[in-house]
C-alpha cells in the first residue's frame, strides 16, 4: 500500500521543508489539491506553486484537480511536473475526453467521484484509467470527518478490477487516520491520502508509519 500526504494541510510558509520531511519519512506520493473556488467552495494553489516544488523532491506528484472544466488546466498541470492527474467526474461534460487528453500528455490519468456519486457512473472510463479516487469526505477542505458509507465503493471497485482485469489503483481521500485508514485498506484501497492526520503531528514519520498495517 502507498501513503500520499496531502500538501493542503502543510505549513505553506515552509512548504519546501515540509515536503522534504515527508519524503524522508517514507511517503510514496505527494497529494496536491488544486481548488478553484467554483467546483469547490475554497481556493488553494495552482501549477505555479507546485511547479516550484518539483525540482526539490522525487515524490510522485499526485494532482487532484477540484476545478470546474478541468480540461482547461490539464496541460499546465502536466507542464508543472504532475505524474498523476486526477479529474472529477462531476466537473466536466466530457470525462472520457479529459482522460484521453491526460494520457496523450504522457501522464497517468485518474478519475475521482464525490460521496454522492455512484461507482456505476465510471463504467465507461474504468478500462482507461490508472487510478480511481474515492472521496471519503465532500471535497473542499481538510480536517473533515470520514464518511463511512463510502467504504462499499472501494469494495465494488476492487471487485470490478478483478472481474475485468482493469489496472487502476484505488485511492481514498478525506478524513483518513489510523482507524479509518485501516477500514479502507480492509475494503481494498491501495493508496491512502492523509492531510491533517499527518501534518498536525510533529512526528510525521510516526504518523505515516501508523497508517501502514
Ligand atoms: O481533497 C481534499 C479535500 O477536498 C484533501 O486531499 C483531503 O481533505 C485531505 O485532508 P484530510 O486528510 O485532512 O481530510
Ligand atoms: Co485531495
Amino acid at each position: 500500500m502507498k501513503i500520499a500526504p496531502s500538501m493542503l494541510s502543510a505549513n505553506f510558509a515552509t512548504l519546501a521543508d515540509e515536503i522534504k520531511e515527508i519524503e524522508a519519512a517514507g511517503a510514496d506520493y505527494l497529494h496536491i489539491d488544486v481548488m478553484d473556488g467554483t467546483f469547490v467552495p475554497n481556493i488553494s494553489f495552482g501549477p505555479m506553486v507546485f511547479g516550484a516544488l518539483r525540482p526539490m523532491t522525487n515524490l510522485v506528484f499526485d494532482c487532484h484537480l477540484m476545478v470546474q472544466d478541468p480540461e482547461r488546466y490539464v496541460e499546465a498541470t502536466a507542464q508543472a511536473g504532475a505524474d498523476i492527474i486526477t479529474v472529477h467526474y462531476e466537473a466536466t461534460k466530457h470525462i472520457h475526453r479529459v482522460i484521453q487528453q491526460i494520457k496523450s500528455l504522457g501522464k497517468k490519468a485518474g478519475v475521482v467521484i464525490n460521496p454522492g456519486t455512484p461507482v456505476a457512473a465510471l463504467d465507461s472510463v474504468l478500462p482507461e484509467v490508472d487510478l480511481v479516487l474515492i472521496m471519503t469526505v465532500n471535497p473542499g477542505f481538510g480536517g473533515q470527518s470520514f464518511i463511512e458509507s463510502t467504504l462499499t465503493k472501494i469494495a465494488k471497485l476492487k471487485a470490478l478490477r478483478e472481474e475485468h482485469q482493469y489496472h487502476y489503483e484505488i485511492e481514498v481521500d478525506g478524513g483518513v487516520n489510523a482507524e479509518t485508514g485501516r477500514k479502507c485498506l480492509d475494503a481494498g484501497a491501495d493508496v491512502l491520502v492523509a492531510g491533517s492526520y499527518i501534518f498536525n503531528q510533529t512526528d510525521r514519520k510516526a504518523a505515516i508509519d501508523s497508517l501502514r498495517p
